[in-house]
């Protein structure tokens, strides 16, 4: 074997064990605006990951510099241990964007053909025209298109060859129920093959249902890291719901211990006849339900409950408003 071979042999080997993504210590500044900051990350093959975070918090810098798109202050980028270019070249990673639009004056077949035909791995038109649901509008042009169905086209051209990464930033934006259901189903079979998913989000619920993985970025940082269900745990704080009958005295609520919040309304079946729900969130369920007793209250229909994604995701991202930012916010 010769150097080179062996040298090839090597790379070969090390690209089959290396992370399909991998950000090491990365930062990305625009002027006085720190959108990516000191970012460790790794995603590994098959997994499905949602990338979470309010407005501004770094998300779509993040996949910028993923695809190459950005190049970052420091830190390096690397996708299946090459450059996010090297990997792009081999048909390795397929994207849909939120920006840029489609290019005009072509039919919607003509546009998916062409992306096939630029891919090293392309897939037949009439699969990916099926996978991505357009069979039915693959004859109109693209400017006549709705914002769900451009959507629809864009994501035909991210799955129109044999990707192992697919990258997609805010992808049902525009979507309506059952098109996103559509596309959510094509991108699990996409995932089954064993494909790594990495999507960018405000939907929480898709996060929590589509995602196996859920990072959650603030203020270009990884808050959290982990499955929904130890995000969820993780925020820490649960919900206790119950009825009372008598007057509610809120200041005598509002000094339960370990209380995040507090919210008193009519009760929704027993309006009228006084009872009232009251909606907690503590630190600690146990003790804050110990010293409701304590008030001498006699609670109806107590109801402990874990967060939903949506409120453990605020909870997360308005404790780290409250503090300086450091990296052990970091969960894994
Ligand atoms: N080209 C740019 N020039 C200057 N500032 C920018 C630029 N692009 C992004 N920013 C800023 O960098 C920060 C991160 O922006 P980014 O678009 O990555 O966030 P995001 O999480 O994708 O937000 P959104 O959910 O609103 O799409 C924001 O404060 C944004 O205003």
């Amino acid at each position: 074997m010769t150097t080179t071979a062996t040298t090839e042999a090597t790379t070969a080997q090390e690209a089959g064990r290396a992370p399909v993504v991998s950000f090491r210590q990365v930062n990305k500044s625009y002027g006085a605006v720190r959108a990516v900051a000191d970012l460790n990350l790794e995603l590994h093959p098959g997994e499905t990951v949602a990338l979470l975070g309010p407005n501004g918090a770094g998300k779509s810098s993040t996949l910028d510099l993923l695809l190459g798109l950005r190049k970052a202050d420091s830190g390096t980028v690397t996708l299946f241990g090459t450059t996010p270019q090297r990997a792009i070249e081999q048909g390795k990673v397929g994207a849909m964007l939120q920006s840029g639009g489609l290019m005009e004056g072509v039919k919607v077949k003509e546009l998916v053909e062409l992306a096939r035909d630029l891919h090293p791995r392309g897939y037949p038109l009439d699969q990916i025209l099926a996978t991505a649901g357009i069979t039915d509008i693959a004859d109109r042009m693209v400017d006549k298109l709705s914002g769900g169905q451009e959507q629809r086209v864009r994501f035909a051209l991210a799955t129109a060859g044999a990707n192992d990464l697919i990258v997609l930033d805010e992808p049902t934006t525009g979507m309506d129920v059952s098109a996103r259901q559509t596309f959510w189903g094509a991108m699990r079979r996409q995932a089954q093959q064993g494909r790594t998913v990495l999507f960018a989000t405000h939907y929480l619920e898709e996060a929590d249902e589509i995602a196996d993985r859920v990072i959650v970025l603030h203020r270009g940082r990884v808050l959290a890291d982990g499955t929904s269900a130890e995000i969820k745990s993780r925020a820490g704080a649960r919900r206790i719901t119950f009825d009372l009958d008598e007057p509610v005295d809120r200041d005598a609520l509002h000094g339960l211990p370990f209380l995040t919040s507090l919210a008193v309304s009519d009760s929704g079946s027993a309006a009228g006849s006084g009872r009232r729900t009251v909606r907690i969130q503590s630190q600690d369920a146990d003790a804050t339900v110990h010293a409701l007793y304590g008030l001498g209250l006699y609670p109806h229909h107590l109801e402990v409950a874990g967060l939903g994604l949506e409120q453990a995701f605020l909870a997360i991202t308005t404790a780290s408003d409250a503090t300086p930012a450091t990296d052990e916010e970091t969960a894994r």
